[in-house]
């Protein structure tokens, strides 16, 4: 099986570009000024078209209002929708309702205790993303390049469909597909050489690791 690979924060043809051609299934872009990868949607319409059916699209808002949601669907055409700010269920589906779109709700995760946040909206988001909560000061729900105790995921219902995301890089994406069993997974800083700014060679060392676990699964996955 071959991991899904969400490659966030996505501002330059040539990082678009590269990403899909080493295999992401899911490209990411940010809609939130105070973030160092916030795009405009009209330039991140511009490099969607480069990759449009390739892979999918994903607008990451965070508690964005129906007027910025108006403007970034119909600039960008995505996908999926990404809410990742502190959208309630209500809110999801309205969403959905009015845009038509799939929706991938964010919720972070720090102690157990943070699971029973899922359940509301089982049933109403398409799929979770599962991020680590930010730092103390940061001013972003997301991007923060730290980790999540991955074991928290043992507890999780087997038949919720998410996205493993929070500072996943080459050197420890091996060790978190092993822990969680995750089927797609999502990464940023992981792959930049400075905040907002995507490095190439991060990105192909990202693809070699997530491609040697999925042989190593496949591997095991055979002898069983
Ligand atoms: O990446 C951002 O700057 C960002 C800002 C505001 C909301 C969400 C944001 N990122 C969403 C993502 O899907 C990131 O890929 C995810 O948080 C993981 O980031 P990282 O820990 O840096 O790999």
């Amino acid at each position: 099986m071959k991991t899904d690979v969400k490659i966030c924060g996505l501002k330059t043809a040539e990082a678009v570009e590269r990403a899909v051609a080493l295999g992401a299934s899911h490209t990411g872009f940010i809609f939130f000024p105070k973030s160092p990868r916030n795009i405009e949607p009209d330039d991140a319409g511009r490099l969607a078209a480069r990759i449009r059916g390739r892979a999918k699209i994903v607008a990451v808002t965070v508690d964005a209002g129906n007027d910025d949601l108006d403007e970034i669907v119909s600039a960008l055409n995505p996908d999926i929708l990404q809410l990742h700010g502190s959208e309630s269920p209500e809110r999801v589906l309205t969403v959905k309702a009015v845009y038509g779109l799939p929706v991938m709700k964010a919720l972070s995760i720090r102690e157990a205790s943070d699971l029973d946040r899922i359940g509301p909206y089982v049933g109403i988001a398409d799929r979770f993303l599962f991020d680590a909560k930010p730092p103390a000061g940061s001013e972003l729900p997301g991007g923060n390049g730290v980790s999540f105790d991955w074991r928290l995921l043992d507890a999780l219902d087997g038949g919720v469909d998410y996205m493993l995301s929070g500072g996943l890089n080459a050197s420890n994406i091996g060790e978190a597909l092993a822990l969680t069993g995750a089927r797609a997974i999502d990464t940023s800083s992981g792959v930049e050489s400075a905040p907002g700014v995507k490095d190439l060679e991060l990105m192909e060392a990202f693809f070699d690791a997530v491609r040697r676990a999925d042989d190593e699964r496949a591997r095991a996955g055979s002898k069983t």
